[in-house]
């Protein structure tokens, strides 16, 4: 039976945030009123893995949250061991190749959304964060992870020379001989190794202190004048952005004769066995 207790915060709860009108499918948007902040819920059973539908709904949503004149936007997921497993690999092994031109232009329209977002932005990173996961999460301001979860930027492990962004993004957060160190040996971290290189900024013991860290973070620019702190953002990220914007056509390109190529065919053919395999012993 429900106490009095927790049908009284359910109430409390129901009251102050609301979903967002265009709430989309396989992400989640729902703002407090109070605090004026957006959480936007990766949804996409079992493991968040980004296809074409995922990334196309979340730069929706990132965009729908940034015109709504929200406080801040919180970036979360709905599965609670994983936060997300990165890009689709269905998407990029035998691909239609339409398909994974659509999927590379939106995992690049997804970065330059979150990364330039005008808002203050923080990850509730509640589960693993390998690849596109981890791109996503060090694409906003402020990261919170649980403990015993594992994040990196891995593709090189799978053969994939990881995109410019990826560059940006591990440079935005960790020193320079820490980010190319990391990416050219594929690192996966720990909760522990994260927190100690910088690649989070704090470990929390749950999915709601996360949320609340996250909100706290964003709290602090109550403050502060919302042009004068997006403009100053941007101007520390408009070189990655620029450089971004002409390089990429080429990217797209060099993504799709990469996995054109047989031996990369069969490389992804063999994790993607290896990932099942794991399941089945
Ligand atoms: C050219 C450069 C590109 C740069 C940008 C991005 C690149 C990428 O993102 S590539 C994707 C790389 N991702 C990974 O390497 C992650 C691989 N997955 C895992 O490590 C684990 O699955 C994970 C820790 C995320 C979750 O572990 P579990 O909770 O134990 O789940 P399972 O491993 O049992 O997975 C469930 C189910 O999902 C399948 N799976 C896992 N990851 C992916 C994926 N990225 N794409 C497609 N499918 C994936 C896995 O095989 C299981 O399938 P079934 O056995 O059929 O249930």
């Amino acid at each position: 039976m429900m106490s009095s207790m927790s049908l009284s915060r359910m109430l409390r709860a129901a009251s102050v945030c609301r979903t967002m009108s265009t709430a989309t499918k396989l992400t989640a948007v729902e703002v407090n009123d109070k605090t004026g902040i957006a959480t936007v819920t990766l949804s996409r059973p079992p493991i968040n893995a980004l296809n074409v539908e995922l990334l196309h709904d979340l730069y929706q949503s990132i965009k729908e949250i940034e015109n709504n004149k929200s406080r801040g936007l919180i970036l979360t997921s709905s599965n609670d061991k994983v936060f997300s497993a990165g890009l689709d690999i269905n998407e990029m092994y035998r691909p239609d190749k339409d398909r994974a031109r659509l999927l590379w232009t939106k995992l690049q329209d997804v970065w330059l959304a979150l990364y330039g977002c005008a808002l203050p932005t923080a990850a509730a990173i509640n589960g693993h964060a390998p690849a596109g996961g981890c791109l996503l999460a060090t694409s906003c301001e402020y990261r919170v992870i649980l403990p015993q979860c594992r994040i990196g930027l891995n593709e090189i492990q799978l053969g994939l020379v990881p995109p410019i962004f990826c560059m940006f993004n591990f440079l935005n957060v960790l020193p320079r001989r820490v980010a190319e160190r990391a990416l050219v040996q594929g690192r996966i971290f720990t909760t522990e190794q994260a927190l100690q290189i910088g690649l989070v900024d704090d470990v929390a013991s749950s999915k709601e202190k996360a949320l609340e860290k996250c909100s706290q973070f964003i709290a602090t620019f109550a403050q502060t004048n919302p042009l004068a702190r997006s403009l100053t953002k941007l101007k520390f990220r408009g070189a990655d952005l620029q450089r971004f914007e002409s390089e990429r056509t080429n990217e797209l390109e060099s993504f799709l004769e990469f996995i054109d190529h047989p031996q990369m065919q069969e490389d992804l053919g063999i994790y993607l066995e290896g990932l099942k395999k794991k399941n089945r012993n």
